[in-house]
């Protein structure tokens, strides 16, 4: 039987990747995408700005929503402090199996929670399933049509305090026309474009990050 995209993701990572070195798994996601086959990672441009807003943020407690292979997931864990809350909510099984075995040949299993699902069922349940209060870090790399939907239901659900960043990816491609226009109108953000490329080629995208105020 054919291979998926993120099997062959993750044999890449077995083949090329030393186990525990999560900088060496990120260079062979972003080798095999960028010369064999192209994937929806955030990619190593748009990741280096990742790196930066977590480095900034340093974020106690982190929600990611939309894990697809692991790739940001291992970036943003090997960046956190050791008592940090990290969840990366994926809604397909199948990237969520391969994620799995991308965070643990990174040796990052036990930094973060991958939990399957629904980010709009499991979003109003996590507070009391895991304990945590608030989210210091949300970073928006899902479906684009849910962006703006989920973004109002962390508010409604109390998950976003005073300095929240949320950090949302393909802000132009495929883009999120409706978020955008929310975060950067809203009185209760402050936002910001990072002007970039979609992942492994040369078309504009890039991420925005705004910080809630209230
Ligand atoms: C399945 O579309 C793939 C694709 C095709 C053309 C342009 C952009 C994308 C794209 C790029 C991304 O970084 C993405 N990140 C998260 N969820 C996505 O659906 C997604 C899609
Ligand atoms: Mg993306």
């Amino acid at each position: 039987t054919q291979s998926t995209r993120p099997q062959r993701i993750l044999s890449a990572v077995q083949k090329n990747a030393t186990r525990g070195d999560p900088r060496s798994v990120i260079r062979a996601i972003d080798q095999f995408c960028s010369q064999k086959e192209w994937a929806m990672n955030v990619g190593n441009e748009k990741g280096c700005i990742l790196d930066s807003v977590v480095s900034e943020v340093n974020p106690a407690t982190v929600l990611e929503l939309g894990t697809y292979c692991g790739y940001s997931t291992v970036r943003i864990a090997s960046l956190l402090p050791p008592y940090a809350k990290f969840i990366t909510l994926e809604f397909n099984p199948d990237f969520a199996a391969v994620a799995r075995q991308v965070i643990a040949w990174a040796g990052l299993e036990d930094k973060v929670q991958l939990v399957e699902g629904a980010s709009s069922d499991w979003i109003p349940k996590i507070k009391e399933q895991f304990g945590i209060k608030t989210f210091d870090l949300v970073f928006l790399d899902h479906w684009k049509e849910h962006y703006l939907s989920d973004t109002k239901l962390m508010e409604e659900c109390g998950l976003l305090r005073k300095g929240s960043v949320l950090l949302a990816d393909n802000v132009i491609c495929p883009g999120a026309p409706d978020y955008v226009e929310y975060v950067r109108s809203s009185p209760r953000y402050k936002s910001h474009y990072f002007r970039s490329h979609l992942e492994y080629t040369k078309a504009e995208d890039g991420l925005e990050k705004s910080v809630f105020l209230e």
